[in-house]
């Protein structure tokens, strides 16, 4: 399908491409909160750009088009590692690491400066982003996945940045359609809370019993 690339990599060609590029994304998240943050002379935001240019330049000589996807190997393992929420090689993303525990899905994850709303607060656009990802990622994880169809959020209060959880769980399936909810957690106090339905695309269900490895299963 559009977009998923099929890789015939072993679990150690992976796991070193992972030790390679997450620092690398690590690095520039930094860099991103630094921009946000800096107050040093203006001399040294100059030298800083010209710094950050070759960067861009010498990451540009080699470089896929387009998008990273969805990477799948032959075992099923997908990597999405290009996505704006988890991806491992997206310094955009949190990142958030999404785990499992029953019927729960969540991320512990420290919001930075760079994805601030109002003053001292989290994005209202970044909240929906990770409880998109996050009550996505348990449709997934009750192997029912789904598009976000409709995601409805209600902001109780505000999300200050910093340390907090993000989790879902799925309520029920009536026929292609997840309905997802979950909440944003600051202190054991509920900040945010979110409904989703996901729904199995009909370009997917049009693959029949046997759609290819891979296309339904969690990322990573
Ligand atoms: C492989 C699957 C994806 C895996 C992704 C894993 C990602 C992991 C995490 C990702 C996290 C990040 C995730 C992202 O960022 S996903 C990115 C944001 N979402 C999108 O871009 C989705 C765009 N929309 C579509 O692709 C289609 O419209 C979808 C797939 C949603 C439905 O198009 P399809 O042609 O399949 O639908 P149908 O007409 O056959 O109707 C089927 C049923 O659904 C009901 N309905 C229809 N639309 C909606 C709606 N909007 N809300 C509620 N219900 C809706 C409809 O009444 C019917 O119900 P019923 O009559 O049967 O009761």
């Amino acid at each position: 399908m559009f977009g998923h690339v099929m890789e015939d990599l072993t679990p150690e060609e992976i796991a070193a491409a992972s030790q390679l590029y997450a620092p690398l994304a690590d690095r520039v998240r930094e860099l991103v909160a630094a921009t946000v943050l800096t107050e040093v002379p203006a001399p040294d935001v100059a030298k800083a750009i010209q710094l950050i240019e070759e960067a861009t330049a010498l990451l540009g000589t080699k470089a896929v088009e387009g998008s990273f996807g969805v990477r799948w190997t032959p075992d099923g393992k997908r990597r999405t590692w290009g996505n704006a929420i988890v991806g491992l090689r997206n310094p955009i993303a949190p990142p958030l690491d999404i785990r499992q525990r029953g019927d729960l899905t969540y991320a512990d994850v420290v919001i930075g400066p760079q994805y601030e709303g109002p003053p001292t607060l989290v994005h209202g656009g970044i909240i929906a982003a990770m409880l998109d990802q996050v009550l996505g990622d348990a449709a997934v994880n009750a192997g029912v996945p789904g598009m976000t169809g409709t995601l409805r959020i209600r902001y109780n209060r505000g999300t200050p940045l910093g340390p907090i959880r993000v989790q879902s769980a799925v309520d029920r399936v009536e026929g292609v359609k997840t309905f997802v909810s979950g909440q944003v957690i600051v202190d054991d106090a509920v900040t945010v809370e979110a409904e989703g339905i996901f729904i199995l695309p009909k370009a997917v269900r049009d693959l029949g019993d046997n759609p290819p490895p891979g296309i339904l299963a969690p990322g990573d």
